[in-house]
């Protein structure tokens, strides 16, 4: 397994995981398999994998990939986790998600896997489901065989993009649900939140994917994600923590509250936006323009719910 390197305690991070079989940063108090070894070399990594999973932060995923691109087996099969990589042309509108990049640098295919998945709840062995969106029928059924356990149970289906889009959006959602917790709000309006969130959610994926198939929503890529992250994820923690106290910014609440872990609402907000406005479409996204104001502090996150009031759907 690749990790990215750096140093813990005067340690180098790789060789605490394989001396001590524990990710004292980021998944502390978690037993690691004894046969998963840490590398500090990507394409060391890569060079003899016939399997490529991707689990890192968007922003870090181009440059991984300039890192590897020239070692790839031709016939290697990558499966992306990430959660919310857009990037967006700026002359026609048009979008590349974190999935489309890494088959296109790669010249492989790429499967998703996304769900209601927080990552410390998983490697306790709790129960959890999650969605496998893979075109090819064969490579779906090895990543199925590979990914599928008694305690997390995966559903696959075709529809790649509608499960990408699941997992970035509902990050964008999580914000304004943190900023209802963080204003004290009570239950019944972060169920506004959410509702609203899956629909704007559910036509966003139709206005820019119409191919893409509405029951997604209903997986554990869609609605449990959605869930899962706006009650317990890291983007509705630190989104309350600005509602809390607006004067700070979002890279202070980002270093303090997850130390060391990354933030991807706040940036996947800002290109979502991108996208509604390069297409017009401020009046058929209340929620996440509203959310998006917020987040660049054109408005309070109290006025946040103020816009998303009378008038709107
Ligand atoms: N943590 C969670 O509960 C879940 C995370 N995800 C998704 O998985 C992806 C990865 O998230 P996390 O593992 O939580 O990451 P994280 O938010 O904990 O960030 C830390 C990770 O970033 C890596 N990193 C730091 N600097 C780097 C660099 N310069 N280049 C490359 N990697 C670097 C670190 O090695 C570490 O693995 C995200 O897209 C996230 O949305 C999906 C489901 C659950
Ligand atoms: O995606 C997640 C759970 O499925 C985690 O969400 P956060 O990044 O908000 O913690």
């Amino acid at each position: 397994m690749w990790v990215h390197e750096e140093m813990v305690n005067g340690e180098k991070l790789t060789e605490i995981i394989n001396r001590d079989h524990e990710n004292v940063k980021y998944l502390p108090g978690i037993e690691l398999p004894y046969n998963l070894h840490a590398m500090p070399d990507a394409r060391e990594v890569v060079k003899d994998a016939a399997i490529l999973v991707f689990v890192l932060p968007h922003q870090f995923l181009p440059a991984l990939l300039n890192t590897i691109k020239n070692e790839v087996l031709p016939d290697a099969v990558a499966v992306s986790l990430v959660k919310g990589y857009l990037e967006i042309d700026r002359q026609d509108g048009t979008l590349r998600t974190g999935a489309q990049l890494i088959s296109s640098e790669l010249n492989i295919t790429c499967a998703v896997l996304n769900g209601a998945n927080v990552a410390s709840d998983v490697a306790e062995g709790h129960f959890a489901e999650a969605t496998l969106g893979c075109s090819n029928e064969t490579q779906s059924l090895t990543l199925w065989n590979l990914l599928n356990s008694e305690n997390f149970s995966v559903r696959t289906t075709k529809d790649v993009l509608g499960v990408e889009l699941c997992g970035g959006f509902k990050n964008v959602v999580a914000l304004a649900a943190g900023f209802s917790d963080g204003l004290g709000f009570p239950p019944n309006t972060k169920a506004a939140i959410l509702r609203r969130g899956l629909q704007e959610i559910s036509n966003l994926i139709q206005e820019l994917f119409p191919t893409s198939a509405p029951e997604t929503l209903l997986e554990s890529c869609g609605l449990a994600d959605l869930l899962t992250t706006c009650y317990s994820g890291r983007n509705r923690r630190c989104a309350q923590a600005f509602a809390e106290d607006v004067t700070r910014s979002w890279e202070d609440i980002e270093a303090k509250e997850l130390s060391g872990q990354k933030l991807q609402g706040p940036s996947t907000c800002i290109d979502v936006q991108s996208i509604i406005d390069k297409r017009g479409l401020r009046k058929k996204f209340p929620l996440f323009t509203a959310i998006y104001r917020a987040v660049i502090k054109e408005i309070t996150p109290d006025e946040v719910f103020k816009c998303i009031g009378i008038g709107t759907s």
